[in-house]
């Protein structure tokens, strides 16, 4: 998906909203194990019952990795039925050396029809450029995560003053263009995003931790929406397991659709 279809997506949608499939088969609703694949059979519930509310769908494949090929399965599955009306979110969190990257890129670009894949910059330029090379495909670089860790590195300062992760912004953000590189900023950063936008002006940013993690989606919408809005924030938890009954998916849509009113207040304004 090019940026322009997302930004029009965005638009017609009135929402940024990503609904986070973190499927853990342990807290899905009872009645679904009895299904040959309950985690598809519980995403599967959750995708219909949230498509006309959200524009995009992250999926950590942690969550399906730990259980083997069947979770490949799901996961694969899973990515098929979302199809090419939303923008699809592997997150995986890869980068290796060169070569390795290139099969991952491969692996969720090509076997499987991801629109993007988190990247770890840790390892530098030659880790992230393949994922870069895709037409239509984008990379999305961890930039200031949402968890406590971000201080053990991130936010450090360099002998320059500025923060680890402000040198991350600025070096990744010339391996590529706003057309193909995103970062995941963390909702929980609120205070950092101000200068990450005066960094990287036209970039969109994932914004996990709404939600469960109690980032706040006001403060970061005023803060980080740039013009072409710029922003895809992410709940996961809040949203599939609103509800634990054979109405889940409903639940989920109740809150999703709050999500999405809520930031079709903040487009007004944009
Ligand atoms: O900085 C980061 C990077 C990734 N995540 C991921 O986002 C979701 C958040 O889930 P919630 O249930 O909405 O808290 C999850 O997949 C994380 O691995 C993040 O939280 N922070």
């Amino acid at each position: 998906m090019t940026r322009q279809q997302l930004v029009q997506l965005i638009r017609e949608r009135q929402s940024y909203l990503c609904v986070g499939l973190d499927t853990d088969i342990e807290k899905i609703p009872q009645h679904l194990l009895q299904e040959e694949d309950p985690v598809f059979a519980f995403n599967k519930a959750i995708i219909d019952a949230t498509r006309d509310v959200c524009v995009a769908y992250k999926i950590n494949t942690a969550f399906y990795e730990a259980l083997g090929v069947k979770g490949w399965i799901a996961l694969d599955k899973t990515v098929r039925y979302i199809g090419n009306s939303h923008f699809t979110i592997a997150d995986a969190k890869r980068g290796d050396i060169g070569n390795t990257s290139d099969q991952y890129a491969k692996a969720f670009f090509e076997a499987m029809p991801f629109d993007s894949v988190t990247v770890a910059p840790y390892m530098g330029e030659d880790s992230v450029k393949p994922f870069l090379q895709h037409a239509g495909k984008w990379a999305i670089v961890l930039g200031l995560t949402s968890n406590k860790g971000a201080s053990d590195f991130e936010l450090q300062p360099l002998q320059s003053d500025e923060h680890l992760y402000e040198k991350v912004l600025t070096s990744v953000s010339n391996w590529g263009s706003p057309d193909n590189l995103m970062f995941v900023i963390g909702a929980t950063q609120a205070e950092q995003f101000v200068q990450i936008r005066k960094l990287t002006p036209h970039h969109f940013y994932l914004v996990p931790g709404v939600g469960a993690q109690g980032g706040s989606l006001k403060e970061i919408s005023e803060k980080a929406m740039n013009e072409d809005i710029g922003l895809l924030v992410n709940a996961s938890r809040a949203i599939i397991y609103a509800g634990k009954g054979e109405d889940f998916a409903e639940q989920a849509y109740k809150v999703a659709k709050e999500y999405q009113v809520e930031m079709a207040g903040y487009l007004v304004k944009n």
